[in-house]
């Protein structure tokens, strides 16, 4: 596992985006031969979808040849449905570059037979042959995606019951009542992301200091889903200083060190 400490969320976003940029100019991506880009919801990756934008309107940047696997999506919700992830995908990301439509995976939350969607799901990832870069968030509790505490770390894509306490922390996004969240969602599981050649995370602010402990110093555990990165060849996860509050100071300064040797000798 490899921990870059930043200064703040805005440096996260500027780190973030130009590593997934990198990614794909050094893939060379064709109509043949994609690159395969992972997505998240959520407020932390908002910065970093903001600097992909730019990027792409300065002309550094396409995604022509990227196609893109959202990690999860509400049960019930349509797609047209405002607080859908397709929505919020299209808001800030997708009507602002140049993706084409048929290259853009998303759940689809009001599927008749949500199993077979799931399946479907998995097996339009293996159509690509995997996941090149999976970027992520994580929940206070320390749940990626919607694998929620408890969920099996060999999970695949499935319907997810959400917890309370998920339901409050999203109840921002729906008038402030819980009562307004899905109570399920569709979610790639755990074994899903483990399978992508790399997984980047990214956390920002205090009220993740405890999951990021549990990513990086707790042991591998299915009630902090993160913690599972733990056995990736290929995990990053980009923090801010307000989430590292609860890592050890001995942790952070290893974190430190070592990205100051490597900035000495780029990888
Ligand atoms: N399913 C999403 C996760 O993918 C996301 O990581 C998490 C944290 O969201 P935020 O970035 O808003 O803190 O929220 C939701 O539960």
């Amino acid at each position: 596992m490899r921990l870059i400490p930043l200064a703040d969320a805005e440096q996260v976003a500027r780190r973030a985006a130009h590593h997934i940029a990198t990614r794909i100019e050094r893939h060379g991506p064709s109509a043949q031969r994609p690159f395969v880009l992972g997505l998240p919801t959520g407020s932390t990756p908002l910065g970093t979808y903001r600097e992909l934008v730019r990027l792409h309107r300065a002309g550094a940047l396409s995604f022509r040849h990227v196609v893109t696997f959202n990690m999860d999506e509400y049960v019930g919700l349509s797609p047209s449905h405002p607080q859908s992830y397709h929505a919020f995908m299209h808001r800030h990301l997708f009507s602002q570059i140049d993706i084409p439509a048929d290259n853009i995976h998303l759940l689809n939350g009001t599927a008749e037979d949500l199993d077979a969607e799931c399946r479907r799901f998995e097996n339009r990832i293996r159509h690509y042959g995997g996941v090149n870069l999976f970027l992520g968030g994580v929940g206070s509790d320390g749940h990626i995606a919607f694998n929620e505490p408890a969920s099996s770390l060999a999970s695949r894509t499935r319907v997810m019951t959400l917890t309370d306490a998920t339901r409050r922390a999203n109840a921002r996004f729906f008038n402030d009542d819980p009562a307004q969240v899905p109570r399920r969602a569709l979610t790639v599981g755990v074994g899903t992301l483990m399978e992508a050649e790399e997984i980047m995370l990214l956390v920002t602010g205090a009220h993740k200091a405890r999951a990021l402990q549990a990513a990086v110093e707790g042991p591998v555990n299915h009630l902090w889903t993160v913690s599972a990165l733990q056995l990736h060849p290929n995990s990053l996860i980009l923090c801010d200083d307000d989430a590292t509050l609860e890592l050890r100071v001995r942790t952070l300064r290893y974190f430190q060190q070592r990205e100051a040797d490597m900035s000495a000798c780029p990888e």
